[in-house]
């Protein structure tokens, strides 16, 4: 049998799972960062490449805007003072400069005060005369060279330009007119080299003033527009106004977070910008992006593949030690074959395993031998030993139970036990036993030993002393009783209670027995209002006796004496020998004076009848005290005080007679 069928699949098909996904995990989180790695580098050089080339178009301008203040400086110490009045002299001096009409759209002149005084060319841009205008002509005479204009829309055009001026100065060095040349920003190539430098499909390069006014973009409507009036002014340009120049990531007007790139020139107040939206910059790095974490995921999925293959092959010495288990359970094997064999974890388990099964199977042997053991005991007891179940069903009979109760143990089993061995007159408190049991509440009658009596099959009572308990056996709990036969004992006891009221010597009843039956006589007496009179007997001289005849011939004249007294009363009477020749009589009855005298004179009569003592005749007397209950004084003692006295009467009379208590 492919024991991989028997595995729990859950448990490989988790490992797999959290292998396949830490691989996942894994492999994704070191790609990613691999890639974000390389991204931040990627961006880096884009970023510096973009910059340099920046950085060498600004160089351009900056060479060719220096070329061309250059040539208006040469043009200027050139300029005849004529040309300054007729526009035919300036006319000529253009055209002895074929080289300025090429570098410029128009060449102006200004004196001092900013008033045009000539103007040669194509007719573009004439500047304005605002304050702005002034002030920049002010700076122009002030420094004394040459300068860039800030952008401005020509007056005579409206087409976007700005005007280079450079002082012209007289014999004696002071700056008396300004020579300007204009370039129209639309048209220029020298602005559009800047323009031709584009990064990538979309990208491109523009030109702005440092106070924000467009000079150079490709579109071209926007030329002329300050930035700075922006709502929403990208962080590069802001940071480019600021002063800053290099490469940063900001998210341009139309929303494309794109590589902005800014470099100051030095000839005029523009930053040269490109913009290179980072979509495009970072299109192979995408794709790259894609491909590694396609690779990553085929990576994880292989490595599951060999995870799952790993996981079945480790978890193979499982299997086995399940599946041995299992053979264990049903009986096909024993535990021998988790005896530990693989120096691994799975070799430790199989050796708890083993050791466990072997320490259950010895606790499973000392319980059965335990369970035989006690079995044994209970099968020999001395005892009746019976258990029920809480319904009263009879589950275990002892052969001690079988000699006790007659029943056989297969006759017993199952039986109800009150049907069985409780007598009719105890099933009321049989019953509230076995419902405590019932409700647990047995803990008052375990362990206490109580005589009752228990019934035998052929329907006589036997005395027993019974042990309650419980036991637990299968998951119910059983009554249990130990019940001790104490026939007899009972009978034993009874005899001895009887011996302790018979006297040895004559056999009648003694001073014990008297007492308790005078006590019950006289309580008799009172209740029923019936009859009662006490007779006290002394043998007379019978010291004498003794003493003449030995003490064996008194203790046969004592017995005589007793016989006699006995065969003349009625069975009802007691007769009683108390003391060693005192003897009493209960006469139950006799009320009458007149008849306790006749029964005292017959008893008189009696004894006188000479007894025979070693076989000769020897004449005994005795006398007699009577009393009758008295219904002023109830207590049994005064009725015997009474006797006595009379009893001392009669002897003091002479003896051989009789007396009766006043
Ligand atoms: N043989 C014998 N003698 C006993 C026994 N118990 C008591 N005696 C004797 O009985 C005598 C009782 O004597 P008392 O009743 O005092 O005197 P008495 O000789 O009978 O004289 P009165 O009673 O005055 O007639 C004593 O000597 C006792 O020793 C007994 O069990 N057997």
């Amino acid at each position: 049998m492919d024991v991989a069928v028997i595995l729990p699949r859950s448990l490989k098909f988790r490992m797999t799972l959290v292998v396949i996904l830490l691989v996942l995990a894994a492999t994704m989180i070191v790609t990613w960062v691999a890639l974000v790695l390389a991204e931040r580098d990627m961006k880096a050089i884009i970023g510096n490449q973009q910059f340099a080339l920046l950085s060498s178009s600004a160089a351009q301008i900056d060479a060719q805007l220096n070329a061309k203040k250059l040539l208006l400086a040469s043009l200027a110490e050139d300029l005849p003072p004529a040309a300054t009045a007729s526009a035919a002299d300036m006319l000529e001096f253009v055209n002895r400069h074929p080289i300025a009409r090429r570098e410029f759209r128009n060449l102006v002149i200004y004196n001092r005060q900013g008033d045009l005084l000539h103007t040669q060319g194509q007719g573009v841009a004439t500047l304005d005369t605002s304050a702005s205008l002034r002030a920049y002509l002010a700076k122009v005479l002030a420094d004394g060279k040459a300068i860039v204009s800030p952008p401005y829309k020509s007056v005579m055009t409206g087409a976007p330009a700005v005007v280079i001026m450079q002082p012209v100065k007289d014999a004696e060095g002071r700056a008396t007119m300004m020579l300007g040349g204009s370039l129209d920003l639309a048209d220029s190539s020298m602005l559009e080299q800047v323009a031709g430098q584009r990064s990538g499909r979309t990208g491109y390069s523009f030109i702005f003033t440092t106070r924000g006014i467009l000079v150079q973009h490709p579109d071209r409507a926007l030329l002329l527009e300050d930035v700075t009036k922006r709502d929403n002014l990208n962080l590069g340009m802001q940071r480019a106004l600021e002063g800053f120049e290099g490469w940063t990531e900001a998210t341009g007007q139309d929303g494309t977070p794109s590589i902005y790139s800014y470099k100051r020139l030095r000839s005029a107040d523009w930053i040269v910008g490109a913009r290179y939206p980072v979509d495009e910059a970072f299109a192979p790095m995408i794709a790259m992006r894609h491909k590694g974490m396609l690779a990553a995921a085929a990576f994880a999925a292989m490595a599951g593949v060999m995870a799952w293959l790993a996981v079945r092959a480790m978890l193979r010495p499982l299997s086995l030690l399940r599946q041995h288990i299992g053979e264990i359970r049903n009986g096909s094997a024993d535990i021998g074959v988790l005896q530990p064999c693989r120096p691994d974890e799975i070799g430790d388990l199989a050796g708890a395993f083993h050791e466990l099964m072997a320490e259950r199977e010895a606790a499973q042997k000392a319980v059965r031998d335990s369970e035989a053991l006690i079995s044994s005991i209970l099968e020999r007891a001395p005892d009746a030993f019976v258990s029920c179940a809480a319904d009263g069903a009879i589950t275990n009979w002892n052969e001690a139970a079988e000699r006790t109760f007659g029943w056989r143990r297969a006759e017993a089993l199952g039986r109800d036990i009150a049907e069985l061995i409780v007598p009719p007159a105890m099933r009321g408190a049989h019953q509230a036993g076995m419902q405590a049991f019932g409700e647990g509440r047995m803990g008052r009658l375990i362990n206490a030993r109580v005589r009752i009596t228990a019934l035998h099959r052929d329907g006589h009572e036997v005395p027993v002393e019974l042990s309650v308990g419980s036991i637990r056996h299968g998951g119910a709990y059983y009554a249990t009783a130990f019940l001790h036969d104490i026939t007899e004992r009972v009978a034993f006891e009874e005899r001895l209670t009887q011996l302790a009221r018979i006297d040895p010597l004559t056999g009648i009843a003694n001073r014990l027995y008297f007492e308790e039956v005078l006590q019950q006589a006289v309580v008799r007496a009172r209740r029923n209002r019936m009859p009662l009179a006490l007779a006290y007997l002394d043998i007379d001289r019978f010291k004498s006796i003794n003493d003449s005849l030995g003490h064996a011939a008194g203790d046969a004249v004592l017995c005589e004496f007793a016989t006699r007294l006995g065969a003349n009363v009625r069975a009802a009477d007691t007769v009683a020998r108390i003391a060693g020749d005192e003897f009493v009589i209960i006469f139950e009855q006799v009320d009458q004076a007149d008849e306790a005298a006749r029964m005292a004179q017959k008893i008189v009569a009696a004894i006188r009848v000479p007894f025979t003592v070693d076989g000769a005749p020897l004449l005994v007397t005795t006398s007699i005290g009577i009393a009758l209950l008295d219904g002023d004084d109830l207590a049994p003692a005064a009725l015997v005080a009474r006797a006595d006295a009379a009893l001392y009467q009669a002897k003091r009379q002479g003896r051989d007679g009789y007396a009766l208590a006043p």
